[in-house]
């Protein structure tokens, strides 16, 4: 058992809704942890469970490994601690529910995919982002937010957004069902407070009325503002409940004997001190690609012998960069490093929607193999993957690509009516020829062959675009061993000889990884944008951003900073905690990698 602070130990003691603030690694997630086991064996009746909920499910699985991590904690005691996500919490509210709020009775979740690709024709009606007026933006918003209430309503596809929106509304209309929901969660854990959204708020302000919450907040660590947080969000919480306030201040237990939290508070000032930081690195590196990623691989893999040396068996060593391009980017170049640097095996955090729709793709072709109009929904769903794979932001290309193909395949449709060979420079030519090279696959009846099998036809034929998919295709994990996908699609061949439902089997089992709770946390070489490490915590991190682009000596592009365009304006608030948040979530060290001759600005001492 470790010695609680004083501060700590008052959490245990108070009664009623809490609000408990304290920096990175004071240990809210801990003490909260604790609090939940006195209430399991001191308060709760038979049948009744705590809620901790999260945001994400790494999050999720950050506290479960919290949880275990707690050996004062008893099997029993922690079986009664409930850890979910936002998300997963409030479907089971609505599905339960929705009917209150004019859902049907029967309904499924629409996928981000799936949602980006039912709202590509609205989005498709418009410039991209950047060049709509307010007008227009709003014009945009407002058929979106009308669309996805018509799928929800009238065809009972439910997607993420409506989530919190709706159980705010259903909780603040029905104390019968806040009633239900307290009784069987009489006290609710409300971690990363600082970060809920309004909707989010508006929900659990509801629940407040009948259960106890306990938020747990670091104001200075809000990096959300761009989707609904507000910086006075712990306010609304003080005003609504008058909960007891704990602070943990500045205490910090992951990264004891080291300068790092040190480091990252200052950070929000931009005011460093002389002396070194014990735990922080700097690494400056040069503004081209081969000379930047070298650099990275060289640190990564020092970090790395640094870890296995250390002969600490799960350890974790995290990649953290500013964008989502910059994650695919490093993740390509830890497969293949420079020279004769073997592969770096790492896991990435890549935006799923390109490689769920690719496995999609493959899902179709392993099910429709030869039939009448196979080659027409073939079309339609490689269309889909266009249409759905930039989420909520498909680019003008993909739209284009997608339009592309559809008329493609009218005029290829009307040779074939006229009995008349297709023309020779149709876009659709490349991609009939694998087609009916998958066709002629002969499977096996064990999935991941098969699947193998089909992605080998998609990446060596002629077509440009299904070599891309097959290449997304690479980023899905879910064909190991015992996972749902391949168990389900093993199930399909022993009962129908073939691959009959594999497309819905294929979908059914992104939803529920989605809602999957139990991962382990990550461990090894992971790569993330920085957003996504927010609540872990990892024995290293490296950060590692992009470098200008100059033409003449003069800066023309500036993406993938730290810093958008890596220039100083105003306070920079979200940046520096963002930043801040990035370098916290290390225990042992922290090596922060800017381009030499543009150095991130955050770095740069702010004047006295
Ligand atoms: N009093 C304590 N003594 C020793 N170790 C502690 C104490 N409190 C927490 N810890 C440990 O310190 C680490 C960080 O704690 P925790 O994750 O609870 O912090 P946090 O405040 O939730 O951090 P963040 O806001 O950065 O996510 C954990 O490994 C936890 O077990």
């Amino acid at each position: 058992m470790v010695d609680l602070t004083e501060a700590q130990k008052d959490v245990l003691k108070a009664d009623g809704h809490q609000l408990v603030v304290g920096g990175p690694g004071s240990g809210k997630t801990m003490v909260s942890i604790l609090k939940a086991a006195n209430i399991s064996r001191e308060t709760l009746r038979p049948g009744q469970r705590i809620l901790f909920l999260s945001f994400a499910r790494a999050t999720v699985s950050r506290v479960f490994e919290a949880i275990d991590e707690e050996q004062s904690v008893t099997k029993e005691v922690k079986k009664r601690i409930e850890v979910d996500t936002y998300h997963s919490f409030f479907w089971r509210i609505l599905k339960a529910h929705g009917y209150l709020v004019g859902f049907p009775r029967r309904m499924t979740i629409l996928t981000p995919p799936n949602e980006a690709i039912a709202l590509s024709a609205i989005r498709s009606g418009f410039k991209s982002n950047s060049k709509l007026s307010d007008d227009e933006k709003a014009q945009k918003a407002a058929l979106e937010v009308a669309e996805r209430m018509r799928l929800a309503t009238e065809e009972g596809k439910v997607c993420f957004d409506l989530f919190a929106e709706r159980v705010a509304i259903l909780l603040h209309g029905s104390a019968k069902v806040r009633e239900l929901i307290s009784t069987m969660y009489p006290f609710i854990i409300l971690d990363e407070f600082q970060d809920t959204s309004a909707e989010q708020w508006r929900a659990v302000e509801a629940i407040g009325k009948s259960s106890t919450l306990i938020a747990l907040a670091d104001p200075e660590q809000r990096i959300f503002d761009f989707i609904g947080a507000d910086p006075k969000r712990l306010d609304h919480f003080k005003d609504a409940f008058k909960p007891s306030t704990h602070d943990l201040a500045g205490e910090n237990h992951r990264s004891k004997g080291t300068d790092i939290t040190h480091f990252g508070n200052d950070l929000l000032t931009g005011k460093f001190r002389q002396e070194p930081y014990q735990g922080i690195d700097y690494e400056g590196f040069a503004s081209n690609p081969n000379q930047a990623f070298a650099s990275l691989v060289a640190q990564v893999l020092k970090a790395r012998k640094r870890l296995i040396e250390s002969g600490h068996r799960d350890w974790s060593l995290a990649i953290l960069v500013p964008t989502k391009r910059m994650t695919r980017l490093v993740s390509d170049n830890l497969c293949e490093p420079f020279g004769n640097v073997p592969p770096i095996a790492h896991t990435a955090a890549v935006d799923m929607e390109g490689p769920i729709l690719a496995a999609e793709v493959i899902a179709f072709l392993l099910q429709k193999r030869d039939h009448d109009s196979c080659f027409d929904e073939f079309v339609d769903v490689l269309c889909s993957f266009f249409h759905g794979r930039g989420g909520a932001v498909p680019t003008k290309g993909d739209l284009t690509e997608a339009a592309r193909f559809r008329a493609a395949l009218a005029k290829w449709n009307d040779c074939v009516a006229k009995g008349k060979p297709a023309a020779a420079n149709s876009v659709l030519q490349a991609t009939f020829a694998v087609h009916q090279a998958v066709a002629a696959v002969k499977l096996s009846g064990d999935p991941n062959a098969d699947w193998l099998a089909i992605r080998a036809v998609l990446e060596g034929g002629g077509c440009a675009r299904l070599a891309e998919i097959a290449k997304e295709v690479r980023n899905v994990r879910l064909l190991e061993r015992g996972t749902q996908l391949r168990q389900g699609l093993s199930q399909d061949w022993r009962n129908f000889g073939g691959y009959r439902n594999a497309l819905g089997i294929t979908r059914q089992a992104f939803v529920q990884e989605h809602f999957a709770t139990a991962q382990k946390p990550e461990s090894g070489v992971v790569v993330m944008n920085m957003h996504k490490a927010k609540g872990k915590q990892f024995d290293e991190v490296i950060i590692f951003e992009g470098w200008p682009k100059r033409v003449k000596g003069e800066i023309v592009g500036n993406p993938d900073r730290i810093v958008g365009g890596n220039y100083r304006d105003g306070a920079m608030t979200q940046a520096r905690q963002n930043l801040r948040v990035s370098v916290t979530r290390a225990k042992v060290r922290t090596t922060i990698m800017s381009p030499k001759d543009d150095v991130c600005v955050l770095l740069i001492p702010e004047p006295d």
